[in-house]
């Protein structure tokens, strides 16, 4: 408690210094004097019109600059009359001037004897007098008015020690100060620091820098000041002028007087905050403010004050402090519990917060969940635009570094849901980076079961009637196998689009068994016609074995496993809604072409660098078409290589047609990958027109099978000579359901099986590729025998070559090729050749799988296979190897 109600004047002086210290030596010491200067002589001035009132007909001015001050003063008349009034007498005779002629400006036709009689006069007896006098050339020269306005203020001291009645010895105590423009303050009891001051006056020109530090100490130590302040005076004061030190002093105590009442006023709240001991608080008795050497000399201490003086004696006074400490716990009381109301209100509104805030949570979650929504939306209408554009969709995926690649900083920048960035190490900045924007972007982690999730809506399309096409396009070695089929070793989770696409296809198919019926059949990656009518995966998945078997792969510099051929399987579906009897029919090309290749990379000389020409070329046939198309070209090459006549309705028909383009992260492949994207997106570009579903009628239908059927007798009554390139296709059929025995179907039987007994040839193909096949089956199909009949029918394989599938030839192809019957889940189709007259037998049922390396034609001469293109149902190998598998 004494701590607080303490106020020690050497703390104050010590703050004020510390915090102030070098503001109070900074100050503009030139301004300050200035200032004073003028103020001094306004002093001086006001006493001189005081005394001699109007002069010459002119008040002397109030307020004089001091070139005016000096002007008035120089004819001595003034100064003469002031001093006789002082001291009459004091100059005999006072030399006047006319009367406009009081200020005597310089230069003007003076007469200097008149004048210097008065000045000399005036300070000889100013001398006599004993009052500090100045030169009189301090008249004739401006900037000395100092040393005059201090002669006529000290006459004006001997002035009032006169009036006063001049006792003792008059004597000049030094310059007054003139009031000061800043806060003025009562100089009491400061006499410790002032008549140090003085007395370093009094030593005359001495400079109070010449002061030893022994000195300076010595009299800092008569003050009585702390250590600490000595050497913050001592700093304060060392390099000063003897003159500037009244002036930072003055400036220096103002600040401590300042800072002395701050303290006073927050001591005296203090003193009247603090209860006494009989429990009543400080009395509001203002506190005595004495200055503050009386303060530190007594060290106020307050809190026992007024005890002695207190009126209660014992018994009284405890009373009261029961009372008081009573009132006390009932405040506190009163506290606790307005606090425990603000406790309450403030749970109440917490409570209320929170609410406000799960209501807001849950608006956003909202919101949010509204906004994936409608992402979704977005997503889906992007995708229905891009259908009704016709629009091919692009997926780029990329594929990771392999084990075994040295581990090297990814040539892939950024991925997000459709666009990815390529970096160019070469290049840096804007330079080395290049957006490029797709459909979808799968990164190097996406699993097979993502990238398929994105495939799984077309073949849902192909079910409802729609051509799909999916194709993988991309460097050697950046993945389209894998996509495709997958790894080596395939498991559940690494089964490719193909063997997924299949599996949805059946069970699809299996869940709408109720109300549409669906025949599917296969065609897989061997020349000649294959199609072979499925019921399961494992019947497809059986073929593509097969057909990978004969697809050649070898390694090469770039891909262990390097397909050296593009792959196709298709597969047609037609389906029957059971209903209306409408047909849909729908067809599926999984397209995995061989990977482009700088053959100066992938090393490869010999057949291998002849099929690398030959992919080359077939993948700049399919850039050519590609080019066309978007460009818009009427023209478009599609015949330039077997691989476009292929993909022709899927490129430039009404198909629903998606590409998956791979790249590879490695940054030596940079180039390939650019150019690999950059030819990705001008195939997104390409508008191929809305997709169209094929749907007949039941009606239509038949009426296309009549002219089908129609048009496959005329040709076979035409072609009765025996035409090399004739052939005949054999479908079987199955009659188990009699439900699909219209009478247009038993025309056309008829009249296919008169036929067939003419031109049915001996099935010259071998059977060993199928054996297994045939073994799996073989119950079944021998089961399926007894019920089957044969349908024959003639193609013109020229003008197959000549006309590439476009949408009315597939439907052509349907009613050649497909199973007449849905409800024959065993059925095959078989193919023979159409031999010589000579050759005829009857029908033999076959596996359709021919040898891998030749096929018959009908004079039953081997051809190469790769020779020629077909009217397949959809396959095609640019380039084979021999059945001794990949
Ligand atoms: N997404 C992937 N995840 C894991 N491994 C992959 C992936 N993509 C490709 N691979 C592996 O990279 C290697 C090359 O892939 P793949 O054979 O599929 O390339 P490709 O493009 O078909 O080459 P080519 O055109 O030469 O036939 C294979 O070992 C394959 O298993």
């Amino acid at each position: 408690m004494e701590e607080v109600l303490q106020l020690n004047v050497t703390s104050v002086v010590e703050d004020v210094l510390q915090q102030h210290g070098k503001r109070l030596s900074d100050i503009d010491l030139a301004s300050r004097k200035a200032e004073e200067a003028s103020l001094r002589r306004y002093e001086a001035a006001g006493w001189l019109r005081k005394m001699v009132g109007v002069l010459g007909g002119k008040d002397f001015p109030a307020q004089p600059s001091e070139e005016e001050f000096r002007l008035w003063l120089r004819s001595g008349i003034t100064l003469c009359n002031v001093l006789n009034k002082v001291q009459p007498g004091a100059v005999s005779k006072v030399v006047e001037a006319p009367s406009d002629a009081v200020i005597i400006p310089d230069g003007a036709a003076l007469s200097a004897y008149q004048y210097f009689e008065n000045i000399r006069n005036f300070l000889d007896a100013l001398e006599q007098l004993g009052v500090p006098a100045f030169e009189a050339s301090d008249l004739e020269q401006g900037g000395k008015s100092s040393r005059i306005v201090n002669c006529i203020l000290a006459l004006r001291s001997y002035n009032d020690w006169k009036e006063g009645g001049g006792n003792g010895v008059w004597k000049f105590g030094g310059s007054s100060k003139p009031p000061s423009a800043g806060k003025q303050f009562v100089r009491r009891n400061s006499d410790l620091f002032m008549n140090s001051i003085s007395r370093n006056s009094s030593m005359g020109e001495r400079s109070f820098c010449s002061f030893s530090s022994g000195e300076l100490e010595e009299d800092l130590n008569e003050m009585g000041t702390s250590n600490s302040l000595r050497v913050l005076v001592r700093e304060l004061l060392t390099d000063k002028k003897r003159e500037d030190i009244p002036l930072i002093m003055e400036n220096m105590l103002s600040k401590v007087m300042e800072e002395f009442e701050h303290r006073l006023a927050i001591h005296n709240e203090q003193v009247r905050n603090i209860p006494r001991e009989d429990g009543v608080l400080g009395s509001n008795e203002p506190l005595p403010t004495d200055t503050p050497s009386e303060i530190e000399a007594s060290n106020i201490t307050k809190h026992n004050s007024g005890t002695e003086n207190d009126t209660f004696n014992g018994e009284s006074r405890h009373q009261h402090l029961v009372e008081h400490q009573q009132r006390s716990v009932q405040d506190l009381k009163h506290t606790l519990l307005s606090a425990k109301e603000d406790m309450q209100m403030l749970q109440i509104k917490y409570q209320e917060e929170v609410n406000n805030l799960g209501k807001h949570l849950h608006s956003l979650a909202h919101a949010a969940s509204g906004y994936q929504k409608v992402q979704e939306e977005n997503r889906k209408l992007y995708n229905q635009v891009q259908d009704l554009k016709g629009n091919i969709r692009v997926y780029c995926r990329v594929r990771p570094f392999l084990s075994g690649q040295p581990n090297r900083t990814s040539a892939v920048g950024d991925i997000d849901e459709r666009t990815i960035t390529i970096l160019t190490p070469s290049k840096s900045g804007k330079e080395g980076k290049k957006l490029f924007t797709f459909n979808k972007v799968f990164g190097p982690a996406s699993s097979q079961e993502e990238v398929f999730a994105d495939t799984q809506p077309l073949i849902r399309s192909v079910l409802d009637g729609y051509n799909v096409c999916i194709f993988a396009y991309g460097q050697t070695g950046s993945g389209k196998t894998h996509t495709m089929t997958g790894p080596a070793e395939l498991t559940k989770e690494s089964v490719g689009v193909n063997y997924r696409a299949l599996s949805d296809l059946f069970l699809i198919s299996e869940q709408r068994k109720n109300t549409c019926s669906y025949d599917i059949s296969n065609g897989f990656n061997v020349p000649n016609a294959n199609l072979v009518p499925v019921t399961s995966t494992s019947d497809v998945i059986y073929l593509m074995n097969l057909g990978h078997k004969n697809r050649a792969a070898s390694s090469t510099s770039m891909n262990d496993r390097s397909s050296r051929s593009h792959s196709c399987l298709t597969v047609h579906v037609q389906g029957k809604d059971l209903t209306c009897g409408t047909v849909l029919r729908g067809c599926m090309h999984l397209v995995d072409l061989a990977g482009s290749e700088r053959v100066d990379k992938s090393e490869v000389v010999g057949d291998r660098l002849k099929e690398a020409q030959h992919i080359n070329k077939s993948l700049s046939a399919l850039g050519d078409v590609i080019f066309s198309l978007a460009q818009k070209h009427p023209h478009v090459p599609y015949r330039n290589s077997k691989l476009t006549q292929l993909l022709q309705d899927s490129l430039g028909g009404q198909a629903k047609t998606l590409m998956f383009v791979h790249i590879s992260p490695q940054p030596d492949a940079v180039g390939e990958t650019i150019s690999t994207l950059k030819f990705a997106e001008r195939v997104s570009t390409i508008e191929l027109g809305a997709a169209k579903s094929n749907k007949d009628s039941s009606d239509v239908k038949e009426l296309k099978e009549q002219i089908a059927s129609l048009k496959a007798a005329l040709a076979r009554k035409e072609g009765g000579e025996v035409e090399e390139t004739e052939r005949v296709r054999v479908v079987m059929s199955s009659e188990s359901s009699p439900a699909h025995s219209s009478s247009l179907t038993s025309r056309r039987q008829s009249l296919d099986n008169q036929q067939l007994s003419m031109t049915s040839p001996p099935w010259p193909i071998s059977m060993e590729d199928d054996e297994v096949f045939n073994k799996s089956r073989r119950h079944s199909l021998d089961n399926g025998l007894a019920r089957t009949q044969y349908e024959a029918v003639v193609d013109d394989l020229d003008e197959l070559e000549a006309a590439t599938s476009d949408s009315s030839e597939l439907d052509y192809q349907w009613q050649l090729n497909v199973p007449r019957s849905n409800s024959m889940p065993n059925g095959v189709g078989i193919k023979v050749k159409r031999p010589s007259p000579k050759q005829k037998k009857g029908p033999e049922l076959r596996s359709q799988i021919p040898s891998p390396t030749t096929r018959r034609v009908s004079n039953g001469i081997r051809t190469p296979l790769h020779t020629k293109l077909g009217r397949q149902p959809a396959t095609i190998d640019v380039r084979r190897k021999p059945a001794s598998g990949k």
